[in-house]
């Protein structure tokens, strides 16, 4: 808990699945939220000021709640899915009084400045119609000059404080906002447009603040600054203004306070080595979560995830039962005559039709040496960076992979997928535009696949450089150019008292590191299923084997299981990929040696499930032949007592 990013304390209401819906839907107040991710360095960065503008506003929680919901919590995927949150942070209001689930309305500042935030609340409030402005709620409209001059020299049963101000200011509203939970005050709009009124009253400029006394006295208030804190905290004080019983008893805070007791233990690790667990708990967010945020695949999205899929199809250095998971999702794909996909038709393919055929990526997060010191920190981001760095020092051990899978021969093949993917779907926006900055500055200039991995890794130590010392860093693994002396000490050289890379010692680095030897299964969901790992090494070879007969059921199930007109082009899709597979034009990477779980005979794949169907086949033939074999000797016995008995 200590480690959340939002407390109880800071006024903030954390949204979590459970209550996001209830508490959103028909509530009294409307609401804006923050949808953020706790391993988004902008939301983490952004924190503060969401913390502070929920302390400044705390008195208006009776019309606005800030909450905040952290999507990078396993248990809110699904909620923000819903809400249909692609990036981080993602602000959305929400009207008081709707009796429908809504995704809200997004914000729409200029800045994401606290005044800016706070101004566009009150905007938004005041655009509620009378059917959803909660009686309660207070009048932000300015006063009519009749309604104003109405109160000179009337008692009334309580203080009534008018601030005069230009139509543009948001003062007035705000000190509106500020008192609504206080008795025996009335807080008022004026607008300095009748200059009769105002001459009346003696103003001379505005903002000002004039109040009517309830024994019938009325003054202007003199003010040493004209700001809404000022304003506000005078009217607080004057006699009788007391802030109501019923609104200390408030709604609410937070409901994180005794949740997320998430036990998160320390993995040890060692920080030469790479960590399927990272790659497989990244690829398991990315497939599951990220791209999942987005209903409907279509355009360049559709072809960006065909893309990626089809690299980490073939440079993927995983387990193999999740590289065959990745390879029949890019023939899926690959196969499919459509031009929109909705995305639960993927994830279907991935949860459970390939499941049954043994294919299967793990659902748990498992970060190693992606852990941070606190669960705000590293995670998802660092497995990215992993996996990217992976694919490009992949890319330029097995070139002739990507070539002979129809890939063009440019160098730039795995970094433009990157950057593509980067741009579609990575859900840190503000990361993705920096990306995409250093991407059209020198992306086009890489001119060979070893040039490729180093262009990454500058970019990344560019990153780095930016965001050291950021309230986003771990203190714990600070972010320095890296690999640092102590990883690699012929990377670093210094000539004439600077330093400087040695280019190429740092790519022999970088290929070492990032290569498939360098894996540790360690805190992987199955260390035992290691061993198909141990096989799947042997893909840096990049020999042909056969591929699964799989495919086409997985093709039919979906086929029935989705929408009509696309269950019929699955269909169809079935039988191209069956055409391809008959006419040879295949080519799927896969281990080095056949493995224990494929076993192949004239080129078609058998898995375990397959051969152990084959023996209970020809067990239960067996056993029938027998019946047979029986039933007529006995039938056969008879028959010949029958014909050879005497007659008697
Ligand atoms: C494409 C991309 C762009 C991003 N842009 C931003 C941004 O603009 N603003 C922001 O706040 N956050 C950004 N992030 C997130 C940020 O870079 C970190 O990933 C995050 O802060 C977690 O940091 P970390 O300490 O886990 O190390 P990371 O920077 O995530 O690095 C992960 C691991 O990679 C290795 N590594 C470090 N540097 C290099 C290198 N130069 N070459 C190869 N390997 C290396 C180390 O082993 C390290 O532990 C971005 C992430 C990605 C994937």
């Amino acid at each position: 808990q200590a480690d959340k990013l939002y407390r109880g304390r800071d006024r903030v209401v954390v949204l979590e699945a459970g209550s996001a819906q209830r508490l959103l839907r028909n509530s009294t107040s409307a609401w804006v939220v923050e949808f953020y991710s706790s391993w988004c360095g902008h939301c983490v960065n952004y924190a503060p000021t969401w913390k502070a503008l929920a302390g400044d506003v705390r008195d208006w929680e009776l019309a606005m709640r800030i909450g905040v919901l952290d999507c990078a919590d396993e248990n809110n995927f699904a909620t923000c899915k819903e809400f249909g949150i692609h990036f981080y942070p993602t602000f959305r209001y929400f009207k008081a009084l709707a009796t429908q689930f809504t995704v809200g309305e997004n914000y729409k500042g200029p800045d994401r400045e606290l005044q800016t935030v706070r101004q566009i609340m009150i905007d938004f409030l005041q655009n509620h119609t009378s059917e959803n402005k909660p009686p309660a709620w207070p009048e932000l409209e300015a006063a009519s000059s009749s309604s104003i001059l109405s109160l000179l020299d009337k008692p009334q049963k309580h203080y009534t404080a008018v601030v005069f101000e230009k139509e543009s200011s948001y003062v007035g509203r705000e000190v509106i906002l500020d008192l609504m939970q206080y008795e025996n005050i009335v807080v008022k709009r004026g607008l300095d447009v009748d200059q009769k009124l105002m001459e009346k009253l003696g103003i001379n400029s505005v903002p000002s603040c004039y109040v009517f006394h309830p024994n019938g006295s009325h003054g202007l208030v003199y003010m040493q600054k004209p700001l809404r804190s000022f304003f506000s905290s005078y009217i607080k004080s004057l006699s009788g203004v007391t802030k109501r019983l019923s609104s200390l008893r408030t709604l609410p805070v937070s409901q994180n306070e005794d949740t997320h007791t998430s036990l998160n233990v320390w993995k040890e690790f060692d920080k030469r080595k790479m960590y399927m667990a990272d790659l497989e708990s990244g690829l398991h967010y990315l497939l599951r979560v990220e791209l999942a945020s987005h209903k409907i695949l279509e355009g360049s999205e559709l072809k960006t995830l065909k893309d990626f899929v089809a690299i980490l199809s073939k440079l993927f250095p995983g387990r193999q039962p999740v590289v065959k998971l990745l390879e029949t999702l890019q023939e899926w794909l690959v196969s499919l005559p459509l031009d929109k996909i909705p995305y639960d038709a993927i994830l279907d393919l991935v949860n459970n039709k390939m499941r049954i055929s043994g294919m299967f990526l793990t659902n748990r997060i498992q970060w190693v040496s992606c852990q941070g010191s606190k669960s705000l920190y590293r995670g998802y981001p660092c497995s990215l960076w992993t996996l990217f760095h992976t694919l490009t020092v992949q890319a330029a051990k097995r070139h002739e992979i990507l070539v002979n899978s129809g890939f063009d021969d440019s160098p730039q093949i795995v970094l433009q997928v990157i950057r593509r993917y980067i741009h579609h779907f990575f859900g840190c926006m503000e990361c993705a535009q920096h990306f995409e900055q250093m991407a059209k500055e020198s992306m086009d200039k890489v001119e060979t696949l070893d040039s490729a991995i180093l262009w990454l890794w500058t970019k990344h130590n560019e990153v780095n450089s930016r965001l050291a010392g950021a309230p986003s860093e771990d203190p714990k693994f600070p972010k320095v150019s890296w690999p640092n002396p102590d990883l690699c000490p012929d990377c670093h050289e210094e000539v004439k008292g600077l330093h400087v890379w040695k280019e190429a010692d740092v790519l022999t680095f970088l290929k070492s590191h990032y290569g498939a030897d360098n894996l540790s299964y360690r805190y992987t969901e199955d260390e035992t299923k290691a061993n198909g790992a141990a096989e799947s090494r042997g893909r840096e070879g990049g020999q042909k084997v056969t591929t699964h007969q799989r495919k086409e059921d997985n093709l039919q199930i979906l086929a029935q299981n989705t929408r009509p007109g696309i269950g019929e082009k699955l269909e169809k899709a079935s039988s191209l990929a069956d055409v391809k597979r008959k006419s040879g034009d295949r080519d799927i990477i896969g281990p080095k040696k056949e493995s224990k779980q494929s076993v192949s005979f004239f080129g078609i794949g058998f898995s375990n499930v397959d051969m152990s169907l084959c023996v209970v086949l020809y067990a239960a033939s067996c056993f029938f032949l027998m019946i047979m074999y029986f039933y007529f000797r006995i039938r056969s016995k008879r028959w010949k007592t029958r014909y050879t008995r005497p007659y008697v």
